[in-house]
């Protein structure tokens, strides 16, 4: 068993809060079918094509994080993160998709599955309606949770068939930025909440909004299971 990766204190304590969720997230059928190689094809295509869809809308609510941000560290690290987005880990699914001969175009213009569509509104809509903090609670479980299972894969993975998308999220660039979100949001909770923002009385919300982010991932690989 991998011990929970070190993205910091925010992290650690949210992770804790919503452990039953994590745990169905981190250690999806979906998930266990990328580390042996038995998750079909097809699923995977069809995982990789709503993911494209869903990395568009993600990508906005980290560029709604450059507009509510407080501080210049804020506006960097949302900003880094829409750039790391949108010019680095989409080009996964540019290329794996062009292999499969489906073109940008038709990525972009994909039909989004409810699914998909529940959980980046769920973001977009946390961030409209509340603060910096709000936002980040719903948008980190996506940060985490993936750097999460890249290093559970790469540990555990017996396969060779989905190594590059592995690769992808247990890498140097991906780990980095984990802990760079990780420090960031430290550092956001403390400036807003307190030193001992784990007993501010707005504690219980943010843990809320990461435990409902969190299970719209499941359903996310319930969506992947299913195929299209
Ligand atoms: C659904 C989902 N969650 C997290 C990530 C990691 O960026 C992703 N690409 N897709």
């Amino acid at each position: 068993m991998t011990n929970a990766p070190d993205y910091g204190r925010a992290f650690a304590a949210w992770r804790k809060a919503s452990e039953t969720s994590w745990r169905d997230y981190t250690r999806h059928d979906f998930v266990n079918g990328l580390g042996d190689g038995t998750l079909p094809r097809a699923n995977f295509i069809h995982y990789l094509i709503q993911d494209y869809v869903y990395l568009i809308h993600y990508s906005r609510a980290w560029a709604l994080g450059v507009v509510k941000a407080e501080t210049l560290d804020e506006m960097q690290l949302c900003s880094a993160t829409v750039d790391a987005l949108v010019n680095g880990e989409m080009q996964l699914h540019v290329q794996t998709c062009a292999r499969d001969g489906i073109s940008e175009a038709q990525l972009f213009s994909a039909a989004e599955e409810p699914e998909n569509m529940a959980y980046t509104r769920y973001v977009l809509e946390a961030g409209f309606s509340g603060g910096f903090l709000d936002l980040m609670a719903a948008l980190a479980p996506c940060v985490w949770g993936y750097g999460e299972i890249g290093a559970i894969l790469a540990n555990e993975g017996s396969s060779e068939t989905y190594r590059k998308w592995i690769d992808t999220y247990a890498g140097d660039d991906y780990q980095t930025a984990c802990v760079n979100v990780g420090k960031l949001l430290d550092q956001a909770l403390i400036a807003r909440l307190g030193d001992d923002f784990e007993n501010s009385p707005s504690w219980p919300a943010l843990c809320k909004k990461f435990e409902t982010a969190t299970r719209l991932e499941i359903g996310f690989w319930d969506m992947g299971m299913r195929g299209a």
